[in-house]
């Protein structure tokens, strides 16, 4: 290890009840790193986030930001951006009121460039925070995070709500931050905006950590689909079942089972593929293809399967309750 990670999560630890939401979370962040925080609905993320900023107290475990405990040092938080999943906006004041706030808060903000964002992100600064539609609460909320250039951004979902081209538009802002030596965490369901711009990625699924580690080695570790065209009448139930039998098989789909064309077989496959190729060599193949994993096929199998993490907790909308959070900064 280099520098010493701004932001380390160790065996942290949230407790709702008897319902854990949360559950011995080792997680660091290095200087410069692009964290992508995936899971699904329920995982874990925001509540996970809210401990990250001392705006919840863990149950057990312990955070560092920027080498502080942010629940006793709250003056680190002035170091960090930070989005949240839900936006709390005072609904009095126009937009512009809202902007100069936060920056009052911050101590001031380099107006240029804060004018650049609202431009960029289309924010109409004249109106009301009242009337503003989800998606223009949340550019509200984004240009907030990223006008005091902090070195962290902490970002809750920050394309939830936003149309196609604004979402294209923040994108290349936060690759332009991160180009500058901007540290990310990205908490996100949009796993290709997580591909384009994370070094690593952290899965949470029912508030554990199932998956750490380079964006890259998680993509290609993960079970990978080869598409086989048969020549003639292609295989039978036979061949499929021999298909399935061979180590490093995770499922085989043909026509029969659904998923396939006719004489295809869609062969899912995890490690190396020299078993199947062996078994390949044998028959008559029209074509065989391997598409490029992508973090959506890589992550799904994390996703699956243990539900949404929320089983015997109260629903997703209830996030905050505890917290002290105040909103976007
Ligand atoms: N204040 C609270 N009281 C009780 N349960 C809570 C509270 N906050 C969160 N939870 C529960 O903890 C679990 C994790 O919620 P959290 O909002 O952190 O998930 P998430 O991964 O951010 O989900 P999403 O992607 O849907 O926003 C959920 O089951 C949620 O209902």
């Amino acid at each position: 290890m280099s520098a010493a990670p701004i932001l380390r999560c160790a065996k942290l630890t949230k407790r709702f009840g008897g319902f854990t939401a949360v559950r011995d979370l080792d997680l660091e962040l290095e200087p410069g790193a692009v964290l992508g925080f995936l899971g699904p609905n329920g995982a874990g993320k925001s509540t996970a986030i809210r401990m990250m900023l001392g705006l919840s107290a863990p149950s057990a475990g312990t955070v560092r930001l920027f080498g502080e405990d942010p629940l006793r040092q709250r003056r680190v938080r002035a170091r960090v951006g930070y989005s949240p999943g839900e936006l709390r906006l005072d609904d009095r004041l126009t937009v512009a009121a809202t902007l100069r706030s936060w920056a009052r808060l911050r101590g001031g903000v380099d107006e240029a460039f804060r004018d650049r964002l609202v431009a960029r992100l289309g924010v109409q600064v004249d109106r009301h925070v009242r009337g503003l539609s989800t998606g223009n609460r949340r550019k509200l909320a984004l240009v907030g995070a990223l006008m005091s250039r902090p070195e962290l951004l902490i970002l809750d979902e920050p394309t939830n709500g936003l149309d196609p081209l604004v979402q294209n538009e923040f994108m290349a802002i936060l690759e332009e931050v991160t180009a500058s030596g901007t540290s990310v965490l990205l908490s996100s369901h949009v796993l290709s905006e997580v591909e384009q711009i994370a070094n690593r990625v952290v899965v949470i699924r029912a508030g554990v950590a199932v998956a750490d580690g380079p964006t890259d080695e998680l993509r290609h570790g993960a079970a990978q689909e080869f598409r086989v065209v048969f020549a003639g009448a292609g295989p039978d139930a036979a061949d499929i079942a021999a298909f399935a039998a061979l180590p490093g098989a995770v499922s085989v789909e043909s026509s029969r089972s659904g998923g396939a064309r006719s004489g295809e077989l869609r062969i899912r496959w995890s490690g190396p593929p020299g078993p199947l190729l062996r078994r390949l060599a044998g028959t008559e193949i029209v074509s065989l293809t391997a598409p490029e994993p992508d973090l959506e096929t890589a992550f799904l199998s994390y996703y699956r399967g243990g539900g949404d993490g929320g089983a015997g907790g109260a629903s997703a909308a209830s996030a905050g309750a505890d917290s002290t959070d105040g909103g976007a900064r």
